[in-house]
């Protein structure tokens, strides 16, 4: 994914009742069409005694993971059951920084083709696009809430900055107990990512260094920060940092280059 990652060396960087029922998402070419009910979506496999109810709960489970209850796409960028206190509070001030419109809060899809036709900065992006139905976005691709992933991004348009709430979940371990150096570029990558695809329209990473500083426990909850610094051309220059949320620890600090694809989709 990255076309550079440089760590410096003092870096750490380096189913529920499964075995009554497999429950299984089809492969998301059968994934549902939103406006059409979930259900068509699922396949079930019973191994032994079918169990109806558990498999139920079980399916039900999935599905609430990747559609609301108006049966639109969901948004992931809004609070579940798995956010801390302090992720909580950390995206409640932002929201509040977001009444004036200052700062605007990025939804969050599953899939690349469910931010069609919405109010998307990546719309701009995706337009002419093809979209395979087999994808899943890498940040947003475990069906269990809290295990990954899970963040919310502000952009503030003025500043060309982009802050990520983010809470690491433990599949992301790298050293017992912390962050894989991995999934913190990974985080650091589409945040700055946004901002530049916000200044820039279609980009690509081209180079990403990333000092780490300190690791970054799982579960924990911290602030990306990024922004872009200059253009030139088709190259967007940006930086980055991790702080924690009280904002005494620096996890890490990236610089970056991205590349523009095409100069008609400057903003
Ligand atoms: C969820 C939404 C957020 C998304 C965030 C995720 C983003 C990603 O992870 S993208 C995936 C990782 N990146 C990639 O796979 C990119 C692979 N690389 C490429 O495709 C190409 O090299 C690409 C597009 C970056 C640049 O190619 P190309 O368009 O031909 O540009 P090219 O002409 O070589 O270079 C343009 C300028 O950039 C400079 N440049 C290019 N690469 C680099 C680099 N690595 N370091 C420094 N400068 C560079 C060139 O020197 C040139 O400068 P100048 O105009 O001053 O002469």
């Amino acid at each position: 994914m990255l076309s550079q990652v440089q760590c410096v060396p003092s870096s750490l960087c380096c189913s529920f009742l499964s075995q009554l029922v497999f429950t299984r998402l089809l492969s998301e070419n059968s994934r549902p069409q939103p406006s059409n009910g979930a259900s068509r979506d699922t396949e079930v496999f019973f191994h032994g005694p079918v169990h109806l109810c558990t498999a139920g709960v079980r399916a039900a489970f999935v599905l609430s993971t990747q559609f609301s209850q108006s049966g639109q796409p969901k948004d992931y960028a809004l609070p579940n059951a798995s956010w801390s206190q302090g992720m909580l509070n950390l995206y409640n001030e932002f929201v509040e920084k977001s009444k004036d419109g200052t700062w605007k809060r990025i939804p969050s899809y599953r899939h690349s083709s469910d931010s069609r036709g919405k109010e998307s900065y990546f719309l701009q992006f995706l337009e002419g696009e093809k979209m395979s139905k087999d994808t899943r976005l890498f940040l947003r691709s475990l069906d269990e809430e809290g295990l990954g992933f899970e963040y919310v991004m502000f952009l503030n348009p003025s500043e060309k900055r982009m802050v990520t709430v983010y809470q690491p979940g433990p599949y992301l371990e790298g050293h017992p107990g912390f962050a894989h150096g991995g999934s913190t570029a990974a985080i650091i990558d589409s945040t700055i990512g946004g901002c530049a695809i916000f200044v820039a329209g279609r980009v690509m990473t081209a180079n990403l260094s990333i000092d780490f500083k300190n690791p970054i426990p799982l579960g924990s909850v911290v602030l990306v920060d990024g922004k872009v610094n200059r253009m030139e051309g088709r190259k967007v220059f940006l930086s980055c940092q991790v702080w924690s949320a009280d904002g005494q620890t620096l996890h890490a600090e990236a610089t970056a280059l991205f590349i523009q694809l095409d100069s008609l989709s400057r903003r």
